[in-house]
């Protein structure tokens, strides 16, 4: 049976990144990706602002939606202080399977923990069953149809804090018109918009940040 390009991109990393070395992983990925087979990880461009971002929201827990093959995880995990924590969703379970290979070989195991589901049944479980108390950082890159909803549930469920910092992928392209509209309009967050280009191509795109006002 012929390999996913997700298998092969695992593959790739494994034989040409360096085990234990988060950086190597996020390159050796971004190598193949601009070079083999256009895949949709953030990328280095995008990455940068997530970089920036993370670095700036200092976060002690952070959750992901939308893991793919763990490359994101892989790229916030390496920046997380001693014992802060990354839980990253995902719910196809192809996908979940080279995130978490990913996220072993990059050595990040002990910071991320992949949760495997769709957000909405994992988000109102975070409290109680991962011992959540609110969310420092949200990195929003699953489905884009999903933005929306899964913000208004982290409220409900009450996640974020003032200053719960949320970043979101893709607002241009694939886009979320309907989430932009969301956190612009709502008096609970302040928005902060950063133009880039869709990963591994020369298609804008931008990532949007929205801090929790309360
Ligand atoms: O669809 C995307 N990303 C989403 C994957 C995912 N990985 N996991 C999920 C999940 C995870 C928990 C969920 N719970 C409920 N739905 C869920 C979906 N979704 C995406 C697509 C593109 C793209 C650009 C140009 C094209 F021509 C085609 C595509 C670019 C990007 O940067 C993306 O992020
Ligand atoms: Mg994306």
């Amino acid at each position: 049976m012929n390999q996913s390009k997700e298998q092969r991109i695992l593959n790739f990393v494994l034989q040409n990144a360096v085990r234990g070395d988060p950086r190597s992983v996020v390159d050796t990925i971004d190598r193949y990706c601009s070079q083999k087979e256009w895949a949709m990880n953030v990328g280095n461009e995008k990455g940068l602002i997530l970089d920036k971002t993370v670095e700036e929201a200092s976060p002690s827990v952070a959750l992901e939606l939308g893991s793919y093959c763990g490359y994101s995880a892989v790229r916030i995990g390496r920046l997380l202080k001693a014992g802060a924590r990354l839980l990253t969703v995902e719910f196809n379970p192809q996908f979940a399977a080279i995130a978490k290979q990913m996220i072993e070989f990059a050595g990040v195991q002990d910071k991320v923990k992949l949760l495997e589901g769709p957000s909405e049944e994992i988000i109102p479980q975070l409290k109680k069953k991962y011992e959540v108390d609110t969310l420092d950082f949200v990195f929003l890159d699953h489905w884009k149809d999903r933005y929306t909803p899964d913000t208004i549930l982290l409220q409900e469920c009450n996640l974020l804090r003032k200053g719960s910092v949320l970043l979101a992928d893709n607002v241009i392209f694939p886009g979320a018109p309907e989430f932009l509209n969301y956190v612009r309009k709502s008096p609970h967050f302040q928005c902060t918009n950063y133009p880039s280009h869709l990963e591994y191509m020369e298609v804008e795109d931008a990532m949007e940040k929205a801090v929790f006002l309360g």
